[in-house]
């Protein structure tokens, strides 16, 4: 059979032309930067992936051939990964620079590469504290090689780690796009800025967000549906430093949140406390205490027969 494609008639072609070049002249009347380059998606997620073949070559880069020509296979891999990281950061610098006007030395996308790639021996070590950290955390767990391979917390955890000194160093909006791809991809939502500690495991995951100026201890654990959020969206509002700059909990060493928990604004949770599921916290909570919503209760039967009579009425 075979297919034919619709052409639009030249006359709707040409209008809807017009109203998306009006529209892009409009923006750009509001966000001049909008002309600049920018860092690619595509490119950064090709970056990813060949970091994370150079970080663990078996395991996430397919590589079968012998230990002795392991070194061979990263060089290649980390050769095609930094190349193409400091193009897009170059973009990135590109895109501020025609935002706000400012000068970059020339050389500063290669400054940045070069001190991410000498801070990836610290990345491996910490990606394997935090599979190390899943494997003594979850019984459901068979070795820490599927943990790697399939855990969402892991997957979220590789990114991060490569994210977090990317935005240190100057280049945000290539590890947002990175934290970004680890959300599509676990629906983890972690911001690079947060700073996390060795041994960090999320369970499951789905759901958890962490905000930018979070810090997290070492040991901590947390389960799906974490939120360690703002107290509000500053938006345009008047803030202090201190409120931009330190708008999310502070959980120190050995901390466990189970699910559901919503911890919000610079509040701190003090050293192996554990907060419960669903809880809904907005002050700082001691060390080793244990904070946790009223556990769901059974009914008597005069009070089910009640809520049974209610809930009949009003579906009549
Ligand atoms: C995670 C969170 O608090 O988000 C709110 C807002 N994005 C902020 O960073 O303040």
């Amino acid at each position: 059979m075979t297919q034919t494609t619709a052409i639009p008639a030249r006359s709707t072609l040409s209008d809807a032309v017009d109203a998306l070049s009006s529209a892009r002249r409009d923006w750009r009347g509001r966000h001049p930067a909008s002309t600049a380059r920018f860092p690619a998606r595509g490119a950064v997620e090709r970056v990813v992936e060949l970091l994370a073949a150079a970080l663990y070559p078996r395991r996430l880069g397919g590589f079968r051939g012998a230990v002795t020509e392991e070194d061979h296979f990263v060089a290649a891999k980390l050769i095609a990964a930094l190349g193409e990281l400091e193009r897009e950061i170059e973009n990135e610098l590109a895109y501020w620079q025609h935002e706000s006007q400012a000068r970059f030395d020339a050389d500063q996308a290669a400054t940045i590469t070069r001190l991410f790639a000498a801070g990836l021996g610290e990345v491996r070590r910490l990606v394997d504290s935090d599979v190390e950290a899943a494997f003594l955390g979850d019984p459901a767990a068979r070795s820490v090689d599927e943990i790697l391979l399939c855990y969402p917390g892991a997957i979220a955890s590789l990114h991060h780690r490569i994210a977090h000194p990317l935005y240190e160093l100057g280049a945000p909006i290539v590890a947002r796009l990175i934290s970004e791809l680890a959300n599509e991809r676990t629906g983890i939502d972690i911001h690079p800025g947060a700073t996390i500690g060795e041994h960090f495991f999320i369970d499951h995951g789905t759901g958890v967000v962490i905000g930018e100026t979070a810090i997290v201890g070492r040991n901590v654990r947390l389960y799906q549906h974490v939120t360690l959020g703002a107290r509000s969206p500053l938006g345009a509002a008047r803030a202090t430093p201190r409120d931009r700059l330190a708008r999310h909990p502070i959980v120190e060493d050995d901390v466990v949140v189970y699910a559901g928990a919503t911890i919000l604004g610079r509040v701190t949770i003090g050293r192996a406390a554990t907060i419960g599921g669903n809880v809904w916290l907005l002050s700082d909570v001691p060390a080793d205490a244990i904070v946790t919503q009223p556990e769901a209760q059974r009914l008597d039967r005069g009070a089910r027969d009640r809520i049974r009579e209610t809930l009949a009425e009003a579906v009549d």
